[in-house]
């Protein structure tokens, strides 16, 4: 079969994918053989020799596909996996083999390309952390003093806040940071019990010349500082209006979302050095160093300053979180836990164990909390959670069982809503049958982006 004006590495492929669509198993691994590439190409309409073979119901060449490493998640101009076309045909058996419940079947279910683009409340950065200025003990002692620096307080981890008049153009932001110079924190940072941590500086430089007490370099730094005592009456007095915003939930969903990030930076820092005042290996003193982003065993023969010394830095708990499509791509599996307010679902949502990958921690917390077991998993976007220090992994994957069977423990309630049902919630059109986080939890914003992107809201 060859068609005049085709190179000869057309001609092959054609050959190849003919080979696969007739059922020739030695013609298919002699390919293979000497162009391992051809193995995920297409020719028309996207169909590659998994699919063709596929259709045609040829086992033993997609067992040799399968084998050989294809790659059977591609689609075709239509957007059908190998899986999607074996279930049309019947060919039963073959769509066993391709629905392994680890990437294989309904992935179709999830949009297509990167699913970035999305900004979450606690993500957005006006700081460059200049990580490289941490270990700069003089430049950062410049800077401390520099009447030009700004200082976020916060005591016993609640910041301290000014109520802003307005709305912005995103929400309703009642409050705002309260920045303070060095003049105002010189004596509190002096006092023993409190916390100093370098943030960064301000990405955007300011059109002013560098002035000597600013630093020579005119960047603008920022500290924040964390105090269990604290001149109260002091700052009561300079800042009539301020306040120390408690308790974080849902207190911290009320901040100005330019800086709710620069928040979510500090107070997550803040609270490991908190929690983590002596060496969590041997139990002596630390020394804070490197602008606060470190704490050093003073213990010289300390386990934990051996290779990587990963417990003298702030830490961070990864948290999968997760949309579960129904497999008829319709439907989503929201849960609520006890402690929700009446009538509220969200998505599921689990800490990363050790050793453990994303999407296994995607299809293990799903299973242990609804008892749904879960195939394909695509990851959307994240966010920082600093209560005290997560960081939420926003996930949508695609259900291979629907029989719900909850974990007590942890769930109260686990349903299948209709797609009608969520865009309810959004649209208000008609009275909705139950309520979703607030849009600064990534949970909303997974919701939506599955119905936006769906839906073509
Ligand atoms: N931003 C958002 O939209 C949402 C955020 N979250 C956050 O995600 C986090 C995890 O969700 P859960 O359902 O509670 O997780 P989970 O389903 O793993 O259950 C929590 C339990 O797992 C155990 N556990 C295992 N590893 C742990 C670790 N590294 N740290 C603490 N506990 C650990 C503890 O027994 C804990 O009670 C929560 O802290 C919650 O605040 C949860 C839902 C929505
Ligand atoms: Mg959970
Ligand atoms: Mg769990
Ligand atoms: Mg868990
Ligand atoms: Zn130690």
């Amino acid at each position: 079969m060859t068609n005049v004006g085709m190179s000869p590495k057309d001609e092959m492929l054609a050959r190849f994918l003919d080979a696969a669509a007739r059922g020739d198993v030695a013609a298919v691994s002699a390919t293979i053989g000497h162009s391992g590439s051809f193995i995920n190409e297409s020719g028309e309409n996207g169909w590659t020799a998994l699919m063709l073979a596929t259709r045609h119901g040829h086992v033993e060449v997609v067992n040799t596909l399968l084998s050989e490493g294809c790659d059977k998640s591609l689609v075709n101009k239509s957007g059908q996996t190998s899986y999607d076309i074996a279930k049309f045909w019947g060919h039963k058996h073959i769509a066993g083999l391709l629905a392994d419940g680890k990437g294989g079947g309904n992935r179709h279910l999830l949009p297509r390309g990167s699913a970035g683009g999305q900004e979450n409340y606690f993500s957005r950065e006006f700081l460059n952390r200049m990580s490289e200025k941490r270990t700069d003990s003089q430049w950062l002692e410049a800077k401390q003093s520099s009447p030009a620096s700004v200082y976020i307080l916060f005591f016993n981890l609640n910041p301290f806040v000014t109520p802003t008049a307005g709305e912005t153009s995103e929400s309703r932001a009642p409050f705002g940071l309260c920045r303070l110079r060095w003049e105002s924190v010189e004596a509190l940072v002096k006092q023993p019990g409190t916390t100093l941590v370098f943030l960064g500086v301000e990405k955007q430089v300011k059109l002013v010349p560098p002035s000597p007490e600013g630093g020579k370099d005119g960047l603008t730094a920022w500290f924040a500082l964390n105090t269990d005592s604290i001149p109260v009456k002091e700052l009561e007095l300079s800042y009539p209006n301020s306040v120390f915003l408690k308790p974080p939930m849902p207190q911290l969903l009320r901040l100005n979302p330019n800086e709710a990030g620069v928040i979510a930076q500090a107070r997550s820092v803040l609270a490991w050095h908190d929690r983590y005042s002596f060496c969590p290996t041997c139990g002596s003193r630390t020394k804070v160093c490197e602008g606060g982003y470190k704490r050093t065993c003073l213990n010289e023969d300390c386990r934990s300053l051996q290779g990587i010394q990963n417990t003298c830095y702030p830490r961070v708990d990864p948290v999968v979180i997760m949309l579960v499509i129904h497999p008829d791509g319709n439907q989503c599996l929201l849960g609520r836990k006890k402690t929700f307010p009446a009538g509220m679902f969200s998505c599921l949502a689990g800490f990363v164990e050790a050793g453990e990958s994303m999407e296994d921690a995607v299809r293990r917390e799903v299973e242990e909390e609804s008892g749904v077991k879960v195939g394909p998993v695509q990851y959307v976007s994240s966010q920082p959670w600093p209560m005290p220090s997560s960081l939420m992994i926003g996930c949508l994957a695609v259900a291979v069982s629907t029989h719900i069977k909850v974990d007590e423990d942890e769930i109260e309630e686990a349903r299948w809503f209709t797609r009608q049902q969520v865009i309810d919630v959004f649209t208000k059109n008609s009275q909705p049958v139950f309520t979703i986080p607030p849009r600064q939890a990534i949970a909303h914003q997974l919701i939506k982006y599955w119905i936006g992107v769906n839906a073509n809201l």
